[in-house]
């Protein structure tokens, strides 16, 4: 199977964890499209009944809303049931990187709201150790180049992300994302609290201890792993 059969196959897969009369959060990127397509027909058809979508992203809302699913905003719901999201790297602890969209702020947001978190990834995201993945962070444009030259001080290999005309990528809160190639990350947890103490950043993409579930396509399968 290739890459895009791998995600399709575990997108669908981690529909069956979704139940009826339940809040869904739904993540963003190539995997989660999949299983927001196959939670569409499972709607449809009345398998799956009584739904709320919590988005995390235009993209995702917009798909979600053109196949009926009811859609709801964070601010509306008084908890989350489940969210199932992709990501980009986990390690074999189970932490992982996220935002190789430029969707983990409101990611985070919502996986941290939510009972239950559910992560669907092809057998190529699985590491070792997480940092060969660029870490992402989410950076107000205010004071930027401050922010940047912290993170170069810190050693951490910053650079801001582009987009293919070379101007810096926005974030859906007209944020940069400047992301950070060191290549190893040894210390996840020490990384994770300095960057979560660094006022210019609003997000980075280092996902610790959250989630539940992960769902991974092999050529022989989707294989459910339970992690915590
Ligand atoms: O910002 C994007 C998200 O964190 C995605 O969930 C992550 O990048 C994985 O996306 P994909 O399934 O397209 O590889």
């Amino acid at each position: 199977m290739n890459q895009d059969e791998l995600k399709k196959a575990v997108g669908i897969k981690s529909v069956d964890f979704i139940q009826s009369n339940s809040v869904v959060g739904l993540g963003t990127g190539s995997t989660v499209y999949y299983m927001i397509e196959e939670l569409g027909k499972r709607y449809q058809n009345g398998e799956i009944k009584n739904i709320v979508g919590v988005a995390t992203s235009s993209r995702s809302q917009k798909q979600a809303e053109s196949l009926g699913i009811p859609m709801k905003d964070l601010n509306e719901v008084d908890h989350i049931d489940l969210t199932i999201d992709g990501a980009d790297q986990i390690d074999k602890n189970f932490q992982g990187i996220k935002g190789g969209g430029a969707a983990h702020l409101l990611e985070k947001m919502v996986a941290t709201n939510s009972h239950k978190n559910i992560w669907i990834v092809d057998q190529s995201k699985l590491a070792n150790e997480l940092g060969s993945f660029p870490l992402p962070s989410e950076v107000i444009p205010f004071g930027c180049e401050k922010t940047f030259a912290d993170l170069e001080a810190e050693n951490l290999q910053p650079e801001f992300r582009l987009d293919e005309n070379g101007k810096r990528v926005l974030t859906h809160n007209k944020n940069y994302v400047i992301d950070l190639k060191m290549g190893s990350i040894k210390h996840p947890h020490l990384l994770a609290d300095w960057l979560d103490h660094q006022v210019g950043i609003v997000a980075h993409g280092l996902f610790l201890d959250l989630v539940n579930t992960i769902v991974v396509g092999y050529d022989d399968g989707p294989k459910v792993i339970e992690c915590r």
